[in-house]
């Protein structure tokens, strides 16, 4: 859906990035990550133009990018941006309409909107007349997501969006993404440097550095199949076997014909990295699991956790 072929961009006679190929597919969750200054925001803002390329060709739906009058361009793509800027002066309500209301929405239609993305986003009707200093960071994250959806474009482009806040906060945000990524099915291109928060969100990775593309895949290939020692080293061997539970779960670990065990169950959509803490937090070796519906459907064995692939490649 965004192609970018042998893209390059200078400023001031410095190479910011060069030779960019690389496909970010319709529908999903994408994230560029990289060292500071690699040229992950650079890649993004020439997405909508923010930043003009100076060579090379980005296409969006198949067409050139520049042939685009570019506010049709930006309408098509939602911005979410660490530093937010919502409007001080305007309510939660009208920062969260302000592109509906460009295109002219109906008053009633504006009205809905507002309400669907304030519970999409889990922030309290209450806070719909609340000014953006009146809420904590947070909530401001949230106004910015929901006003970057609101006119329901194609694409989603966030840059850092969650660098500013607190570890417990960044968390529960991701959580929503990733809700709101299945639930809208949106393409989403994120930026991020926390290594972490780009293994939870990324259907598909790409690494940067220096201005280039070093490695793109899933954080599965990067992790376990790293391209050169750049790669492996910036995901950081020492905690490779943590990083790699934190891409499995419980239901790919499970010994589903074993049913008789008793306890607090575990969800088969968790991630091994959480069964893990679940496990030491118990002392216990072995947990029931549940589906989705809540029904019985076998066992997790501490013992297996580190079984498998996690463990082949951990020996690599
Ligand atoms: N508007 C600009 N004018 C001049 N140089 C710029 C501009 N924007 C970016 N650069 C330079 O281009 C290079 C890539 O910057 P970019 O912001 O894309 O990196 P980044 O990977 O997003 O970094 P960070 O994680 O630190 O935000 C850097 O050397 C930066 O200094």
């Amino acid at each position: 859906m965004i192609e970018f072929h042998d893209v390059s961009k200078e400023f001031a006679g410095q190479t910011a990035v060069k030779n960019l190929n690389l496909r970010f597919e319709e529908g999903a969750f994408s994230v560029l990550i990289g060292t500071s200054g690699s040229g992950k925001s650079t890649t993004l803002k020439m997405i909508n133009r923010l930043v003009e390329h100076d060579s090379g060709l980005i296409r969006f739906a198949g067409e050139e990018i520049r042939s685009l009058p570019v506010l049709e361009l930006r309408r098509r793509m939602g911005y979410a941006i660490q530093s937010i800027g919502l409007f001080p002066h305007w309510t939660v309500a009208q920062n969260i309409a302000t592109v509906p209301q460009l295109q002219k929405w109906s008053r009633q239609k504006v009205a809905d909107r507002v309400d669907e993305l304030m519970a999409l986003l889990g922030l309290e009707p209450a806070l719909r007349e609340r000014y953006p200093h009146q809420l904590s960071g947070g909530q401001q994250q949230r106004v910015g997501v929901a006003r970057a959806l609101a006119a329901n474009p194609e694409v989603l482009l966030m840059d850092e969006p969650f660098g500013a806040l607190d570890p417990v906060t960044r968390s529960a945000l991701q959580t929503e993404m990733t809700r709101i990524h299945r639930i809208l099915g949106r393409t989403i291109i994120l930026v991020t440097h926390d290594i972490d928060e780009a293994l939870r969100l990324a259907d598909r990775l790409v690494l940067m550095d220096n201005g280039e593309v070093v490695q793109q895949g899933t954080p599965l290939e990067l992790l376990t199949r790293p391209a050169t020692d750049f790669v492996r080293e910036f995901f950081g061997r020492s905690e490779l076997g943590v990083r790699l539970l934190s891409l499995r779960t419980v239901g790919e670990y499970l010994r589903p014909q074993d049913r008789a065990v008793t306890g607090d169950p575990l969800q088969a959509q968790m991630s091994l990295r959480d069964a893990l803490s679940a496990f030491v937090a118990r002392q216990c070796e072995v947990l029931p699991v549940v589906d989705e519906q809540g029904a019985p459907c076998g066992t997790l064995h501490f013992r297996d956790l580190l079984a498998g692939e996690v463990e082949r490649e951990m020996a690599t």
